[in-house]
């Protein structure tokens, strides 16, 4: 199945100059969301995660599906203020703004073995920002999986795992 067709471009949104690659059309074809995970799954499955992470919020659609998929714990980096009790968190800056995710502090043992997974990779700072907070919580990671990645912007330059991505961008 060719996935980048059910993938929609959508030209200046959210703002003058982005080409949003918008994955609402693939998750609303249950057969293309299927495969996706099942590619994605057979990338992941070699690395022996314990645990996958997603970041919210489209990340969790794959991320959740993944780790129901694989047998392993799901996990949550979030934004600001969403999970309750004790968290750790991570200041970082993208291309044009500055963001921070939270994982809840008990969220994965140290030691554990931790694919961090989202829909796209951009500039890679989110990704990137997500690996060093699961290292703060003592986490072994050891890959990063993407089902879109927007090689122009070369945001994989920004990751120090393994990553692999099924659908590469070059515009
Ligand atoms: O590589 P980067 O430049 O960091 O960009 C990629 C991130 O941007 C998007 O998330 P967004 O912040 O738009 O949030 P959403 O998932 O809640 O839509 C996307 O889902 C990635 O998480
Ligand atoms: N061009 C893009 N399309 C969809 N999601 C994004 N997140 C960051 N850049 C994006």
């Amino acid at each position: 199945m060719d996935l980048k067709a059910h993938i929609r471009a959508v030209p200046d949104f959210p703002k003058p100059g982005i080409l949003f690659y918008d994955i609402s059309t693939l998750l609303r074809d249950a057969d293309a969301w299927q495969v996706a995970v099942t590619r994605m799954a057979d990338v992941i499955r070699d690395y022996k995660p314990d645990y996958l992470a997603g970041m919210e919020s489209r990340g969790f659609l794959f991320a959740a599906p993944l780790a129901l998929k694989l047998g392993c714990g799901f996990t949550m980096l979030r934004k600001p203020g969403k999970l309750p009790g004790d968290v750790v968190g991570l200041d970082y800056t993208l291309e044009y703004r500055s963001d921070r995710i939270e994982a809840q502090a008990d969220a994965v043992p140290p030691g554990a073995r931790v694919v961090v997974v989202d829909d796209l990779l951009a500039t890679g700072g989110t990704l990137s920002a997500g690996i060093r907070l699961l290292r703060q919580l003592g986490a072994d990671v050891t890959a990063a999986v993407t089902l879109i990645e927007l090689s122009f912007l070369s945001g994989r330059d920004l990751i120090d795992v393994p990553f692999a991505s099924l659908l590469q961008y070059d515009s």
